[in-house]
């Protein structure tokens, strides 16, 4: 395969509409799957096929489908992999009653919920297979069943009579459920494909709903429920029809199939996307060189369509920079920012300058650090450590213990001018937002004293605000003193708690919860003031960093990867392995000899994903525990030309003047 082709049109995937809607069409009808590569347009594609299919746009077969959905009460079903992608994709379809939008959640649950016995049934299946699985497999062990494993096989047969005892199940998509009968997330899928596989009825009932199933981000769907859609769809004329749209390079989840494109029936269509009309040119012929690179300790197949540029996108800056991990954070920090301006003086682009490029990093607490929010970001991640970050499904409120920090005081802040100068209307208009002001008392005495103490309260507010030395808790001692909103009572006692943290616990030392939520008021009362906004932004997406595993299906102008595995601290991704500064561990090397999935597969699927996501300029910053072994196997690998590469020099660092 060449990397760097001459291209003859922008329009080579014109066809593939009108070749999908074929399938559709078809009598019986045909399931494909779309190898739709990075920015290749797959949502373009989706709704232009959507929008025959229904007949919103004029097509002789999609029209007569339409006709017979409608008929027949029926819809087109599609699941995508955020609630984000189901706004976009809703978005740009306009009204359409024939077309049904959602995750697999919600799609899962509205297909189960109700159906109490059911759910009862495949749940104790479940746990009846998993405690099954454990006794097999502590049998084949000399010692057999110890205590331990004992213990948590009773603790399933506890878990199955609770089970039993359970009258109605209770799920919310879009949130975390509790009580009896509460649903986790992955017990929906689980019980929904079960279901799927055991009950007739709900097969019937699937297909008689939606004869068409269309499923966006494929290669990341729960391969339970994917697979028994597939099994749904065979044979041929079967009543269901799927279309996988995916791109298996973008995998970045576990819950995916390895390598689903080897999965695909032979007898489906397998049309592709061959355009990438995201990305300049230089950006292009890279993403395609790293998939096809061989590497050591790669196991994934480079299967996959090449992708090709548009025509008037020959441009592109691509650089690499290379420096020591052994650098401290706060110098890996200002590296970076001696990166940023290397970038803007070869691109031009005003964007470096104003540090409005977007930095991709590993893992919370880096793009915490970089971000200067990281004591909030620690703090937050003590109260709650499954709420405190963005988890890629934009559904981020943070801790629910904080949510007063995160929604009410921001709202407050707004309120207050640059000199603590207090806004009364916007004041009074958050009051009134939040029921404040119809709990005032009548009687007009009272009325004017409670009113002069909500002012006093926002009023040192508003001076400690423009104070950026002020803390947290001391923004907000004058605002729950003045009882200006109703506040968790959690938050409340800890901050009238004065007593001082408990310590951390030593490395494999347990913690009880309240020790660590204590530690975590504490670190947060503590925390300077101006970084609780920064970590609202970080929370909200609307930051310009970001994590490798949020941007799936986001593009940005300008891309800063920063790749540093030893501040990271994990052990599934490893840059410094794939760019040679550090060798393959035991592990990695057995895994690759039995075609187990490596390190080095998780990596270059997640470099993948990073670097397609810039259009025009892109920057990576490897900090290697072995510089001149990496720098020597970049050299080799032809990813880069020689002036790509930049060697990050050591402290303290000058940047030039713009
Ligand atoms: N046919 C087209 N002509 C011109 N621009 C297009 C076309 N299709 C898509 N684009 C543009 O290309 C960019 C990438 O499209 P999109 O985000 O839909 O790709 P994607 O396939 O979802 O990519 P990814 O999987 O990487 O997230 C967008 O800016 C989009 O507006």
């Amino acid at each position: 395969m060449s990397t760097d082709l001459i291209l003859p049109s922008n329009d080579r995937d014109a066809g593939v509409v009108e070749e999908i809607c074929g399938y559709l069409t078809e009598d019986p009808p045909r399931s494909y799957f779309l190898f739709a590569g990075a920015g290749s347009g797959k949502t373009r594609t989706l709704v232009e096929v959507l929008r025959r299919m229904t007949g919103v746009v004029e097509h002789e077969k999609g029209g007569q489908l339409a006709l017979r959905l409608r008929m027949y009460g029926r819809s087109i079903r599609v699941i995508t992999y955020t609630k984000n992608a189901v706004a976009v994709i809703n978005g740009r379809l306009g009204d359409n009653s024939l077309v049904g939008v959602s995750t697999i959640h919600a799609f899962c649950w509205e297909l189960i919920s109700g159906f109490n016995d059911d759910i009862r049934a495949a749940l104790i299946a479940l746990k009846e297979i998993q405690f099954e699985k454990i006794r097999f497999e502590a049998l084949a062990k000399p010692r057999g069943i110890t205590p331990v494993k004992q213990r948590d096989l009773d603790e399933i047969t506890a878990e199955i009579e609770a089970i039993r005892s359970i009258a109605v199940f209770i799920y919310h998509p879009d949130r975390e459920s509790h009580g009896p009968g509460a649903l986790a997330h992955h017990n929906v899928l689980d019980a929904t494909a079960w279901l799927l596989n055991n009950r007739p009825t709900l097969r019937t009932i699937l297909k008689d709903r939606y004869p068409i199933v269309l499923i966006d981000e494929s290669q990341d769907t729960m391969k339970g429920v994917l697979d028994a859609l597939m099994g749904l769809a065979e044979p041929r004329g079967s009543g269901l029809t799927l279309g996988l749209l995916g791109d298996h390079r973008q995998r970045i989840y576990t819950d995916g199939h390895s390598d689903l494109p080897s999965r695909v029936p032979s007898n489906w269509a397998t049309p592709e996307l061959q355009m990438n009309h995201r990305s300049q040119q230089r950006i292009v012929t890279l993403i395609n060189r790293i998939w096809v690179a061989k590497l050591e300790g790669r196991t994934q197949p480079a299967n996959g369509v090449e992708q090709h540029w548009r025509t008037e996108k020959t441009g592109g800056l691509v650089r690499l920079f290379v420096g020591s991990t052994s650098l401290s954070s706060e110098n890996k920090v200002l590296g970076e920012r001696w990166c940023a301006d290397q970038m803007r003086v070869e691109s031009g682009s005003a964007a470096w300058n104003d540090g409005e490029h977007q930095v991709l990093a590993l893992e919370h607490k880096l793009v915490a650090m970089r971000g200067s929010f990281l004591d909030v970001y620690g703090a937050m991640a003590l109260l709650d450590p499954n709420a405190a970050a963005p988890s890629g499904s934009g559904e981020n409120k943070g801790p629910a213990v904080a949510k007063f920090l995160l929604n009410e005081l921001a709202e407050l802040e707004l309120c207050v001018g640059r000199d603590g100068y207090i806004d009364e209307f916007k004041l009074t208009e958050v009051l009134r937002r939040h029921g404040r002001l119809e709990i005032m008392p009548g009687d007009a005495v009272a009325r004017a004293s409670r009113v002069a103490e909500i002012l006093q309260g926002i009023r040192e507010f508003g001076v400690a605000c423009v104070n950026p030395a002020s803390t947290i808790g001391e923004i907000i001692a004058p605002v729950l003193t003045a009882k200006i909103f109703e506040i968790d009572h959690r938050l409340l006692e800890a901050h009238a708690d004065k007593s001082a943290p408990p310590t951390a616990p030593t490395r494999g030392q347990e913690e009880s919860k309240l020790d660590r939520m204590r530690r975590g008021w504490c670190a947060l009362f503590a925390s300077p003031w101006p970084q609780l906004q920064k970590y609202r932004n970080y929370l909200a997406g609307n930051s310009v960093l970001a994590t490798h595993q949020v941007v799936k299906g986001s593009e940005y102008p300008d891309v800063m990867v920063v790749m540093d595995d030893v501040s990271a601290g994990g052990f599934l991704i490893s840059y410094d392995k794939i760019f040679g500064g550090k060798d393959l561990s035991d592990t990695d090397k057995d895994n690759a000899g039995i075609g187990k999935e490596t390190t080095i597969d998780r990596t270059l699927r997640l470099l993948y994903v990073t670097c397609s996501r810039a259009r025009e300029t892109l920057a990576l910053v490897l900090w290697s525990s072995d510089t001149t072994a990496a720098l020597a196997r970049i050299q080799d690998s032809g990813w880069f030309s020689l002036d790509e590469v930049r060697e990050i020099p050591d402290p303290p660092f000058t940047t030039q003047t713009p």
